[in-house]
């Protein structure tokens, strides 16, 4: 577990049982059950088609699972069975964001605007839904402010302050990784989903986004990502659940996951009886140290 953190308790805040997605005649996720604690940045791994954004999409309501049970604890003690919520109010009510494997941005609209546009719920409802509330409203006047300050906290945070009025679209990719984040961020999550978030970073974005992710932990939003870049996973992670053909193969912290012999023959591509020679080419390769 990451020290250093505050807000770190432990307590349920995503629990995923016996999960089940079959696409016709493909089992893609087959009785899979994991929690993610509250305070924690829980990491989903695994090699590629091992079901990993299939759970993502689940949790998110794009799919609707075969069977299983996906329950979010908020913290006013408010529960929701995420399987049965539409998409959008899985934001809404249920407080999950999420990022996507490929960057989703209004590239026209300026970096600032991305960021308003992610509180456009929050500022229709102060408005009462009326024109004469858009235009009059005190409500609405506060919310507008509040959004504002909202997206400059963020924008600080992201370190994009300084490009706040450039088209999203202009913005180095790396940037435009964290812009994507920050816009989540505005939505009030509990709990953030991201996909790949480090895929395609140079090593110095890869770092910009590790202290973000950190500092949106630290400060009480929960994460939940998956990630192909291991760097990345062992460096923020406080807790690795490990996907193989839609199974659970392990689970638990960075360095339990690392040394599981499971793990390391998923990754290698093993069978059983070779496993012995794949450990010890771990450790040759991390020279004997894990
Ligand atoms: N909409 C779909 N229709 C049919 N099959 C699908 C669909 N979505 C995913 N699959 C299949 O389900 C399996 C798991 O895919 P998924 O994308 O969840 O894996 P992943 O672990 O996220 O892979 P990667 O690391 O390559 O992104 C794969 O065999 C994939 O082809």
């Amino acid at each position: 577990m990451t020290s250093g953190n505050n807000t770190m308790t432990n307590d349920t805040l995503l629990k995923v049982e016996h999960l089940s997605m079959k696409f016709g005649g493909l089992m893609a996720i087959n009785d899979f059950s994991f929690e993610a604690k509250r305070g924690e940045i829980t990491a989903l791994i695994g090699p590629n088609g091992a079901g990993k954004t299939t759970v993502f999409n689940c949790i998110t309501g794009f799919y609707k699972p075969t069977m299983g049970m996906i329950t979010m604890f908020q913290k006013n003690g408010r529960q929701h069975l995420l399987e049965r919520l539409p998409d959008f109010e899985i934001t809404k009510k249920a407080k999950v964001a999420r990022t996507f494997q490929n960057i989703r941005l209004f590239s026209g609209l300026t970096v600032l605007e991305n960021l308003l546009v992610a509180q456009h719920n929050a500022l229709m409802k102060a408005s009462g839904y009326t024109i004469l509330g858009l235009l009059g409203l005190p409500a609405y006047k506060r919310a507008a402010e509040a959004a504002i300050e909202k997206a400059k906290y963020w924008l600080e945070k992201a370190d994009l302050i300084d490009r706040a009025d450039d088209p999203a679209g202009d913005l180095p990719y790396g940037a435009q990784r964290r812009l994507e984040i920050a816009r989540a961020m505005c939505t009030g999550p509990e709990l953030l989903c991201l996909d790949e978030p480090a895929a395609g970073l140079n090593p110095k974005e890869s770092l910009a986004l590790n202290t973000l992710l950190r500092s949106i932990r630290d400060e009480g939003t929960s994460l939940l990502l998956i990630e192909h870049d291991m760097s990345v996973v062992m460096e923020i992670s406080d807790h690795v659940v490990v996907l193989e053909y839609g199974q659970k193969i392990s689970d638990g912290t960075p360095d339990h996951v690392k040394n599981d012999p499971k793990v390391i023959a998923a990754y290698l591509g093993v069978e059983d009886e070779e496993l012995d020679d794949a450990i010890h080419e771990v450790e040759a390769v991390s020279g004997g140290k894990n």
